[in-house]
């Protein structure tokens, strides 16, 4: 090889000018084929059968032909269609359609490998299904889909030299125009290849660079504040938390105030079946403003369900649930009760909040992000006061010093707190709780039930699925006991723990409280009422 040709050939402005137009016919397909391969992702992955099977056939075509193939096709069909295009825009159309077909799979793949528990999450604090996918499940995706699609432009960069066959003057056809006169092979080829060397390593080290950025696992704490997030400083010691919540450490049974009386949840009639079998058969019951209601019974009988519907993370059968005289997905039509799309401006406007067994944080997000989410962008209040009462909720929970940390920097005691705290700074009037504490190591169980008793003591209206006995001795208004779908049996904590009526009752309490080394003694509570 002549290294002086090959220099000469390396800073030659017609190759140059080859691996110019390589690069703009990849940014632009590239660019173009995200939107619409997003947009065939979430097609395939919808419910509705129609959506999902409409872009098969045109992915089926796209992967299963060659792409040399393809851009003659266009080049020679498209002017019989009546769209005269420049070869340059035919090359960037057709590698576009082609890409969309392969991006679309990528970005499936991403998307569902985030958990559905962060979407349920999401619904549940009142993000609209867009925000649900822009704000939390999109973000996550990104991260197992950076490596995939930095493949995708190199892949799309190396695709553009069959833009030659249909006369696109980019590196590989210049290259060989510049052979053609000098016949020079070995010199010029190594240019060129050389030259689209340059060029997809910059896409690799973008690739890492995106890759770094997307892996919040990487992060480190203390991280300090970031520039996004008003300062403690920032915002004042405004002390709006502390108006909402008593905040006395251990508080006692006896400082909850009563239910008001008034019905806030009314469950009339409610069926619910998962493929064929019915989970939910017939349950009908009422909840006051204030009251506490403890969800017990063996595993399987539908308690979680149960839950579910009320702020409708799961749709009912028949039956109707109101939530403060307000249905929840569903509106009231002439013709009886209509799915109505509004389900998570409803459960934002009633005002219910949810805490999941897993906890289900928004992994990408710091604590702080994580509890201002849903204050900022569903009811609309502004950074400094939804920053401000973050904090003093985190204060009030003992969790100052974890604000800029990442769920997976956090014990499960630590993330099912915040978890409580994400719920409560959206002001809700009643919160779900689905076994808060089941998932979690013994000893990190009373930090959770502290948050708890100090909402119990503060007159919030929770329902709580939980075999936390003692607990719900003490602080339970009332125990509802559901076995196969139905409720067997309800009433006050000694009512139910000392004098179940139902035989059934009696064994799963002697049993739970077996297991837990429990006898059904009286607590000091129970005795004095
Ligand atoms: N999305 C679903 N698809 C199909 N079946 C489901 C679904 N969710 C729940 N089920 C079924 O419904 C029944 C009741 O489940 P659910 O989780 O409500 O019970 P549970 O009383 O809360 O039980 P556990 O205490 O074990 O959590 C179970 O048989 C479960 O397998």
């Amino acid at each position: 090889m002549n290294y002086d040709h090959l220099l000469h050939y390396l800073t030659m402005p017609v190759l140059w000018h080859g691996l110019w137009l390589a690069v703009v016919i990849a940014v632009c397909s590239f660019g173009a084929a995200l939107v619409p391969a997003l947009l065939v992702a979430i097609a395939r992955m919808s419910n509705n059968a129609l959506l999902r099977g409409l872009p098969t056939p045109f992915i089926w075509v796209m992967r299963g032909t060659p792409v040399l193939l393809q851009l003659l096709f266009w080049y020679n069909v498209l002017p019989l269609l009546g769209l005269r295009l420049s070869a340059l825009m035919t090359a960037i159309l057709g590698l576009a359609l082609n890409e969309v077909a392969f991006m679309a799979e990528i970005f499936r793949g991403g998307l569902q490998s985030v958990k559905r528990t962060q979407r349920d999450a999401a619904a549940a604090l009142g993000l609209t299904p867009f925000m649900v996918m822009a704000r939390v499940v999109l973000p996550q995706a990104l991260r197992a889909i950076a490596p995939a699609m930095g493949n995708e432009a190199i892949t799309v960069l190396k695709n553009t030299s069959l833009a030659s066959v249909i006369t696109v003057g980019e590196l590989t056809l210049t290259s060989e125009q510049v052979v053609s006169t000098n016949f020079e092979y070995v010199e010029v080829f190594t240019a060129a290849g050389l030259l689209y060397l340059l060029a997809t390593t910059a896409i690799s080290l973008a690739q890492r660079y995106f890759e770094n950025r997307l892996n919040y696992e990487r992060h480190t704490t203390p991280l300090g504040p970031r520039s996004s997030a008003p300062t403690a400083d920032a915002v004042g010691t405004a002390s709006t938390a502390q108006a909402r919540l008593p905040l006395s450490e251990a508080p006692h049974p006896a400082a909850r105030p009563a239910p008001s009386g008034q019905t806030f949840v009314e469950i009339r009639h409610v069926r619910k079946s998962f493929h064929g079998n019915l989970i939910l058969r017939d349950i009908t019951l009422k909840l006051d403003q204030g009251e506490m209601v403890f969800l017990i019974g063996p595993s399987g009988s539908g308690k979680t369900t149960l839950l579910r519907t009320i702020n409708h993370l799961e749709s009912i059968d028949s039956g109707e649930i109101l939530v403060n005289g307000q249905h929840i997905g569903y509106r009231q039509t002439s013709a009886g009760l209509r799915p109505s799309r509004s389900a998570a401006r409803d459960r934002a406007r009633v005002g219910v909040g949810m805490v999941f067994q897993h906890f289900n944080l928004f992994d990408h997000m710091t604590v702080l992000e994580n509890i201002v989410e849903a204050p900022i962008r569903v009811h609309g209040i502004d950074r400094a006061t939804a920053y401000r009462e973050a904090r003093e909720l985190l204060a009030w929970a003992g969790l100052s010093e974890h604000e800029q940390r990442y769920p997976h920097q956090l014990s499960g005691g630590q993330q099912q707190r915040i978890a409580i705290i994400r719920a409560v700074a959206t002001h809700p009037k009643l919160i779900l709780f689905d076994e808060p504490t089941s998932a979690l190591d013994p000893e990190l169980v009373n930090e959770v039930l502290v948050l708890m008793r100090k909402l119990a003591a503060a007159g919030m209206t929770m329902v709580i699925v939980s075999h936390e006995i003692v607990f719900a001795r003490d602080w339970a208004d009332r125990i509802v006991f559901m076995e196969d779908g139905q409720i067997v049996e309800q009433g006050s904590p000694s009512e139910l723990f000392n004098r179940p009526k139902s035989a059934r009752t009696r064994a799963f309490i002697e049993l739970v409280e077996g297991r837990l080394g429990h006898h059904t003694e009286p607590t000091p509570i129970e005795a004095a009422q």
